[in-house]
């Protein structure tokens, strides 16, 4: 689903070159939950940002279900990027202005050819799946972490994506809230299939997922299935 070739992504400012990838070759095939974890600066969100087509590398191709990413334009990217990917980040990212359904209904304002009672009748459904469908008229002030981490995965999956990439989705919520959170990534993933890719920094929650890569100073330095998952097979 997602191939990275020999990635390399180095930030040039003024005087001070950084080097926050270094040759990295990943495979992550479709239906897998894979959890990156490594220090802080070692270029985990660098990473998801290029697997999302956030960000491009300086060297080294994305390949995401069999589209290569080499030199597409912007709005080829942001095609792609719309049809298939969902985020999810570590501090929500809502618009506190709009109550919780306008913002699960966002993403598929870029989409042609839905209805304005479409777009409700999905979120709405988004928003059940992730089991809030009683406050689809609050604003993101008005909700807890857990709630509005909640409202932010309900607008991830509202366009159907076939890959879920979370930077740290639990890194701002207390463990229960976290575990909340978590077994909903889980769900998405066992029963709707999504493939899923995780920046976290909690051994727990990298333990409950399929595969676990970790990173240090920009390289993968060890990659390996998920133990007490794989008896569970
Ligand atoms: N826009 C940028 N310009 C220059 N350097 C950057 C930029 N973004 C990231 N870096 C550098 O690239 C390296 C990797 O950063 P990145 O944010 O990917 O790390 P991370 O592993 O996600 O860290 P954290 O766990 O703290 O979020 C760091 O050394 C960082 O300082």
């Amino acid at each position: 689903m997602i191939t990275l070739s020999n990635i390399e992504k180095v930030y040039q400012t003024k005087s001070i070159e950084t080097v926050a990838l270094q040759h990295v070759n990943l495979l992550v095939p479709k239906g897998e939950f894979l959890s990156i974890m490594g220090p802080s600066g070692c270029g985990k969100s660098t990473l998801l940002n290029i697997m999302g087509l956030l960000d491009v590398p300086t060297q080294g191709t994305v390949e995401i279900d069999g589209h290569t990413i080499t030199s597409y334009k912007d709005k080829e990217l942001a095609h792609i990027r719309n049809e298939k990917i969902g985020f999810v980040f570590q501090s929500y990212h809502l618009v506190n202005d709009l109550s919780v359904l306008d913002n699960v209904e966002l993403p598929l304002l870029y989409r042609n050819g839905i209805s304005a009672s479409e777009r409700t009748r999905l979120a709405k459904t988004a928003l059940e799946k992730v089991g809030l469908s009683a406050r689809t008229k609050h604003y993101p002030t008005q909700l807890s972490g857990g709630q509005r981490q909640r409202v932010a995965i309900a607008r991830a999956l509202i366009g159907q994506p076939q890959i879920i990439l979370a930077d740290e989705p639990t890194g701002n919520l207390d463990s229960v809230m976290g575990e909340e959170i978590m077994n909903i990534l889980l769900d998405l993933n066992r029963v709707d299939g999504t493939t899923i890719v995780m920046v976290t920094h909690d051994e727990n929650m990298a333990q409950k997922t399929e595969r676990l890569v970790r990173f240090f100073d920009g390289q993968q330095v060890s990659d390996a299935k998920v133990f007490a998952n794989l008896q569970q097979v």
